[in-house]
């Protein structure tokens, strides 16, 4: 085993303890050891620069992003500060990415702009809900096509305690439950099987998770339901009981598809670690994208820790080649200048070509890219890749 000194590159992270226990991440800390990587819990109550310099930072920042005081506003500028003052440090995942997947509305957006329209793969029909105003949100819903029964979820997808408070909507008297700012969408019929999609950079791994049953249009009054009540992994909900006529059926994810929908993810989103909740249509067998979720829980994802080790590897020495191709780049430039500037004048161009900022910042990273030559120690196992 490989032992840590100073010349070990380092993994700055943030997380909530929650997580941190939920995830036995001091597993993750013996793997980084193992690869020759110091991990390294970032204070966030202390400037960063200070506490590096780091290689990657890794983060799961959701619950101050999410939140609107003073308080996490500045502590999430100051870190997304540090960031662009480094360039050199691979980020999981850029936060204006995670901002994206905060937002409900704007996450449906990417899917149902994206090319996975092509392969008949949607997300339901949704609308903002942003007034109280009764009458104005019927005639919203009613624009845009969202048909009963339909789910208002909150706006906000992670980090809070009230996101994942949802109320299914079965009739027209019913959309007083509505509780706005949310989004509303069509419940699509799935048979209580919801197909979760764990993402570390190229691998990918699926998991079946218990979901809601079966509903229609009716005069039932509202369920309001807290997903995670519904679809962990060991949630025992009334509501996922099928009804004795549904039990036969067992929707299927058609692999293709979802090696697609992950491609074409991550490209639009400009994430490493996500989640994309898929069902699959009764009768159509259309995929549907309900919900995508940043850094999840990977419960059921066999070898995290080695995925993620990997994925990191994978990063640093695509931001490696990346800054020495801009280096070179850079140099090309400087030297044409030069001489431009030596023809013209005749005389000392006054550039300092020998230590630019990029070669600088070229060589905080590689002070660490003995990274290379341990690309190989970690067992290479798992799964699909995209
Ligand atoms: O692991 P965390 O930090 O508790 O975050 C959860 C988690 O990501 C969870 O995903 P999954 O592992 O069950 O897929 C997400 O659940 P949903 O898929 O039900 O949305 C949560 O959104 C995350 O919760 P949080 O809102 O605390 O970030
Ligand atoms: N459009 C939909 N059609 C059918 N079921 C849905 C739909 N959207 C959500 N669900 C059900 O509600 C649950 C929670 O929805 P989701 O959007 O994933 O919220 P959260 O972000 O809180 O997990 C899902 O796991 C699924 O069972």
């Amino acid at each position: 085993m490989s032992k840590i000194n100073e010349n070990n590159p380092v993994i700055g992270y943030w997380m909530s303890e929650r997580k941190r226990q939920k995830l036995n991440w001091s597993e993750f800390g013996k793997v980084c050891r193992y690869s020759g990587f110091e991990l390294v819990k970032i204070d966030l109550e202390r400037p960063l620069e200070g506490q590096g310099p780091f290689s990657v930072i890794l983060h799961k920042l959701t619950e101050f992003i999410a939140r609107n005081d003073q308080q996490a506003i500045s502590l999430i500028k100051s870190v997304e500060n540090y960031i662009n003052s480094h360039p050199e440090i691979v980020v999981i995942d850029p936060i204006e990415s995670v901002k994206i997947l905060l937002d409900r509305y704007r996450s449906y957006g990417i899917i149902a702009r994206s090319r996975l329209n092509d392969i008949d793969v949607f997300t339901p029909i949704y609308v903002e809900l942003t007034s109280n105003n009764i009458a104005e949100n019927i005639k919203k819903l009613q624009t845009y096509g969202v048909s009963f029964p339909f789910i208002c979820k909150p706006y906000v997808a992670q980090g809070t305690n009230d996101c994942h408070k949802m109320a299914l909507i079965f009739n027209e008297k019913s959309i007083v439950d509505c509780k706005p700012p949310c989004v509303a969408q069509s419940f699509v019929n799935h048979n209580a099987l919801l197909f979760k999609v764990f993402v570390v950079g190229d691998e990918y791994q699926v998991v079946e998770r218990p979901s809601l049953k079966n509903f229609y249009p009716s005069d039932r009054s509202t369920i309001f339901f807290d997903s995670h009540n519904v679809s962990k992994s060991d949630s025992s909900s009334q509501l996922s009981i099928l009804d004795p006529e549904d039990q036969a059926y067992v929707p299927r994810i058609d692999d293709k598809k979802l090696k697609t929908i992950v491609s074409v993810l991550r490209e639009e989103l400009n994430l490493t670690l996500f989640g994309i909740d898929i069902v699959v249509e009764n009768e159509t067998g259309r995929h549907a994208i309900i919900d995508i979720n940043v850094y999840p829980g990977y419960d059921g994802f066999p070898n995290f820790f080695n995925s993620l080790m990997n994925c990191i590897k994978k990063k640093l020495m695509e931001k490696h080649k990346n800054l020495t191709a801009e280096n070179r780049i850079n140099k090309t430039f400087l030297n044409c200048s030069v001489k431009v500037e030596t023809k013209l004048e005749q005389d000392d161009s006054g550039f300092d070509t020998c230590d630019s900022s990029d070669e600088r910042k070229h060589r905080q990273l590689i002070s660490s890219t003995s990274i290379n030559s341990k690309m190989n120690t970690v067992s290479k196992k798992i799964v699909n890749r995209t």
